[in-house]
């Protein structure tokens, strides 16, 4: 699949303070990118840097294979966005403020608005005023000049805020079908976990500034359903256990007593066998998913993803 969006450690500061360090993402044609952080984690600000309104300090941006140089306008085109509110000509109607939009970034297609508002649901707004439009109206215009000039990449800054949750489904299903039917490639940030788990195709996570993990939901999904939890009388002695005697590296230990074994090759009685073998007491072992919820706060509290046993080996050192 070829790379529609590359960042080489792009970092920005404002007055000498980093809100954005060396983040490197990769976004591939068709799929949706979910960056997903808390507030202030720095989101809007890279999207910035990537549809051109702030310069970075640092990095690179590759945008459809071609290095992005400063104040160039020509890969802008191919893109649509919306970063924060949209602004708009608040007395002027829907179709008056996207035929503004058209004759600046010189899409002449006739058909082009009225598609556009009809894919937002906005196409029955008539000579309405903006300013008498509500916020999620306002979004879903925003959203209809994003994509009115049918751009390769859609760039959507927390586009569901203060929408009710009919709204929010609505337009989950209109990005999906931008992604799938229109084969618009899509990066959509979030501070809410649960709107970007069901939505995208790979997550990007950034935390005070830098992308902690950037992983495909497949993964994700893969790995959080192969999980035992065994709770022990001892989690670093059961951690030995299952290194050197099982031969397993895919597992994790939390607290003193239990530990994650997430490799699916092993069954669970083979495990309590080999733990009581070894004179380790065992309170449960239980199958379990680990939430996606669970791993974000792994992720942002500066955890590894759990197919690592770094951190099992170091607490037994
Ligand atoms: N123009 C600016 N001048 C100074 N600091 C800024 C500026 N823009 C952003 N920041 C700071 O950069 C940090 C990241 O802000 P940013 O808006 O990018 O985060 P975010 O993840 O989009 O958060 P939110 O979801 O709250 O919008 C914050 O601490 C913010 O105060």
């Amino acid at each position: 699949m070829s790379i529609v969006l590359r960042t080489t450690g792009l970092s920005k500061s404002f007055k000498g303070k980093e809100v954005v360090s060396e983040v490197s993402m990769t976004i591939r044609k068709g799929e949706i990118y979910g960056f997903l952080g808390p507030n202030g984690a720095g989101k809007t600000t890279v999207m910035r840097m990537l549809t051109g309104l702030v310069a970075p300090s640092g990095g690179t941006i590759e945008l459809f294979g071609e290095p992005v140089r400063r104040g160039e306008v020509e890969p802008l085109k191919r893109m649509g966005s919306m970063i924060e509110y949209p602004v708009f000509y608040e007395h002027l109607s829907a179709q008056q403020n996207m035929r503004l939009h058209c004759d600046y970034m010189g899409c002449y297609d006739p058909d082009a608005i009225g598609e556009a508002l009809r894919l937002a649901g906005l196409k029955d707004t008539g000579g309405k005023p903006v300013k008498a439009f509500s916020l999620g109206m306002k979004q879903r215009l925003g959203i209809a000049r994003a994509i009115c000039a049918k751009p390769e990449l859609l760039i959507l800054d927390e586009p569901v805020n203060g929408m009710d949750p009919v709204g929010i489904r609505e337009l989950r299903e209109l990005f999906r079908a931008l992604s799938k039917d229109y084969g618009i490639t899509i990066l959509i940030s979030s501070h809410i976990l649960q709107e970007i788990e069901v939505l995208a195709d790979t997550i990007g996570i950034i935390h005070e500034g830098k992308l902690v993990e950037e992983v495909s939901m497949e993964q994700v999904r893969n790995e959080r359903t192969a999980c035992i939890e065994a709770v022990t009388s001892d989690a670093r002695q059961a951690a030995f256990v299952i290194e050197e005697q099982l031969g397993i590296r895919s597992f994790k230990v939390l607290g003193n007593d239990t530990v994650r074994v997430y490799d699916p090759r092993i069954a669970p009685s083979e495990l309590a066998r080999a733990l009581v073998l070894h004179g380790i007491g065992l309170t449960s072992l239980t199958r379990r998913n680990v939430s996606l919820e669970e791993q974000f706060l792994k992720w942002i509290q500066g955890g590894k993803s759990h197919g690592d046993a770094d951190e099992a080996r170091a607490s037994k050192n």
